[in-house]
């Protein structure tokens, strides 16, 4: 099996060319291939396949040509990944498949648009965000008050007044389960100046990520929330780099680098 290896400010994903959707991707085999020593090492898997090979997308085939099939490290399904959907363009760019300049991608969160920038970073329409009510995380024995917000996949985004620097992320952070029955990805940030953040993010399905670009765009609407705003553009600095989030009154946009660092002949089997 072929497989590609990118990165959006480091978080990282395996790419599967499977146009005709002929791969049977089970959870196990994802997790094989996310392990950092076992396997080639990522937090999670795009499969590249087209939209009409799949039932469960089928109704947004007229919009977009491909389908990301996005998997977390352990196996499991999301509805979406931000900085997947730029890795996954790169890719499509740079293998010939799509516009150089602009296209849609599907993804079981709804068809995403992408584009490219001057200095080639992808921006992606992200979507408008949804905010729900308050909720809390726990992380080493101290609780932090946060917002619920829906980016078609769920965040809990918290401002906190220790250093997100000195947090120990390595646990699963504890959240209210009856808020979040299928689990949620949780965001610790730290407002830096104006209209900007440093942020940490402990991800459903993959732990601590260097990245999460879901989680970029619902800390900055909670950032916004902090002085009544909705709109704005914010700087989110992330373990592993900086991306930009605008926040308009119809939809909010992700723009940052996506890069692709291998590719290669895949060894592993379930
Ligand atoms: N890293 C992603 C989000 C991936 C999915 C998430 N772990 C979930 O289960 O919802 C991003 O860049 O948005």
């Amino acid at each position: 099996m072929r497989f590609l290896k990118g990165h959006g400010t480091e978080n990282d994903f395996v790419i599967l060319p499977d146009p005709d959707g002929e791969i049977d991707l089970s959870a196990a085999l994802v997790a094989k291939i996310c392990d950092r020593r076992a396997g080639i090492g990522a937090d999670g898997v795009l499969r590249v396949v087209r939209t009409k090979q799949c039932p469960e997308v089928i109704e947004q085939a007229a919009a977009a040509e491909w389908f990301m099939d996005y998997r977390n490290a352990d196996g499991s399904m999301a509805e979406m990944c931000g900085n997947g959907v730029r890795v996954f363009a790169r890719h499509l760019i740079d293998a010939g498949l799509a516009d150089p300049q602009e296209f849609s991608v599907a993804t079981r969160g709804g068809v995403r648009r992408v584009h490219v920038e001057p200095n080639g970073d992808i921006t992606v329409d992200m979507g408008k965000p949804t905010v729900y009510g308050e909720s809390v995380a726990s992380v080493g024995g101290h609780e932090y008050r946060g917002v619920h917000v829906d980016m078609g996949n769920p965040h809990l985004a918290c401002p906190i007044g220790d250093p997100v620097t000195q947090l120990d992320l390595t646990h699963q952070p504890g959240f209210d389960t009856g808020v979040f029955p299928h689990g949620v990805n949780i965001e610790l940030f730290n407002p830096v100046g104006v209209s900007r953040v440093v942020m940490r993010v402990f991800e459903r399905g993959s732990g601590e990520t260097r990245s999460c670009g879901t989680g970029t765009v619902a800390t900055a609407v909670a950032a916004a929330g902090l002085s009544g705003d909705t709109t704005g553009t914010w700087t989110v600095e992330v373990p592993g780099g900086t991306v930009t989030v605008i926040l308009d009154e119809d939809t909010s946009y992700l723009s940052g680098p996506a890069v692709l660092v291998a590719s290669g002949d895949l060894l592993l089997a379930e």
